[in-house]
């Protein structure tokens, strides 16, 4: 059994439906012992991909190794090494919350060492086990579903929009669940749309958009280069006026106030040329989050797919 290579490896992944494509030339490797985030927007092809790593879909074209095995021709050997989480979980509601675990433990054809201990600190009480799941919330489906696909331990799991319906103190055990996972070595994909979630739990983060891969990014690589939003304050009281060669850091106004977005590596040079020309009387500068880099990434896509076509 093959246990040194990448957890995931896609080559040149596509997926038509009819004409369209959901998932167009995708190139993604994640190393073991990752925790790998998988973002974009609506309709990117992130729940596509998934499905084609797991062995649900059949790719139009293109290579898929998950643990060096072929999730569709491997599939019996890939289950007990493998956790998913859909991102719509649908379940059989005449069956008990105890049932669903055991039926799904079958398919994944493992031993549960974690069952237990998972729907313990999810909270799914024994009581809740007992009753059919058509009774349960949304959040209580969601963390059977998350109990599910990690009660066998596995060395890989994927999860598509993990949190949805998750109150606060179940998001909680559930980034500890992952931090947990990423000392033992675990690989984890998730795929999510907010972006301080990933920010949190991920490592690397995989941004794809309109079925192309956009980015590669580690997080603390997006940190180091968003930008950094810098805040003046002007004494003259003369409000919104022209910043020269400034403009070109989307300023934004509020009264005497003005938000610029500068690159890092235009900061100390700008601020000098700044504080030089300008009658400021305060200045502050901190980082612009995370979601302003992400967002540029996709304006810089969006730009380049527009000069292509
Ligand atoms: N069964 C299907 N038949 C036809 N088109 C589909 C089907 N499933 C997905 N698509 C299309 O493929 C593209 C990718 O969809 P996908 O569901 O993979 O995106 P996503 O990134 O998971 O989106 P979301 O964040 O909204 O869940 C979309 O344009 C979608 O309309």
């Amino acid at each position: 059994m093959e246990r040194v290579g990448p957890a995931i490896e896609l080559a040149g992944l596509s997926k038509y439906y009819g004409r369209k494509a959901g998932v167009d030339q995708l190139d993604l490797t994640v190393r073991r012992g990752e925790i790998f985030g998988f973002l974009g927007p609506n309709g990117a092809g992130k729940t596509t991909t998934i499905r084609c790593l797991v062995g649900l879909l059949r790719p139009s074209s293109g290579q898929i190794r998950l643990l060096g095995l072929d999730p569709l021709f491997d599939h019996r050997r890939l289950a007990p090494r493998l956790g998913y989480l859909p991102g719509e979980l649908r379940l059989y509601p005449e069956l008990t919350g105890a049932q669903t675990l055991r039926l799904l433990s079958d398919l994944q054809g493992a031993a549960t060492p974690r069952r237990v201990e998972l729907c313990e600190r999810l909270g799914l009480a024994a009581a809740d086990l007992g009753r059919p799941v058509r009774e349960y919330s949304r959040g209580m489906k969601q963390k059977l579903g998350l109990v599910q696909a990690l009660q066998h331990d596995p060395e890989l799991v994927v999860l598509d929009e993990p949190t949805e319906g998750l109150d606060p103190l179940v998001q909680e055990v559930f980034f500890a669940l992952l931090e947990e996972a990423s000392h033992v070595g675990r690989t984890v994909l998730l795929s999510s749309h907010v972006l301080p979630e990933v920010q949190r739990a991920c490592g690397r983060v995989a941004l794809v958009r309109a079925g192309r891969l956009v980015a590669v990014r580690s997080v603390s690589t997006l940190r180091q280069e968003r930008a950094r939003r810098v805040r003046l304050v002007l004494a003259d009281g003369r409000g919104p006026q022209a910043l020269g060669p400034a403009e070109r850091w989307s300023p934004r106004w509020n009264g005497d106030e003005v938000q610029l977005l500068v690159p890092p590596t235009e900061l100390v040079t700008g601020l000098r040329e700044l504080l030089a020309a300008l009658p400021v009387a305060d200045v502050s500068v901190e980082e612009a989050g995370l979601d302003e880099a992400f967002l540029d990434l996709y304006r810089q896509d969006v730009e380049a797919a527009a000069v292509r076509s």
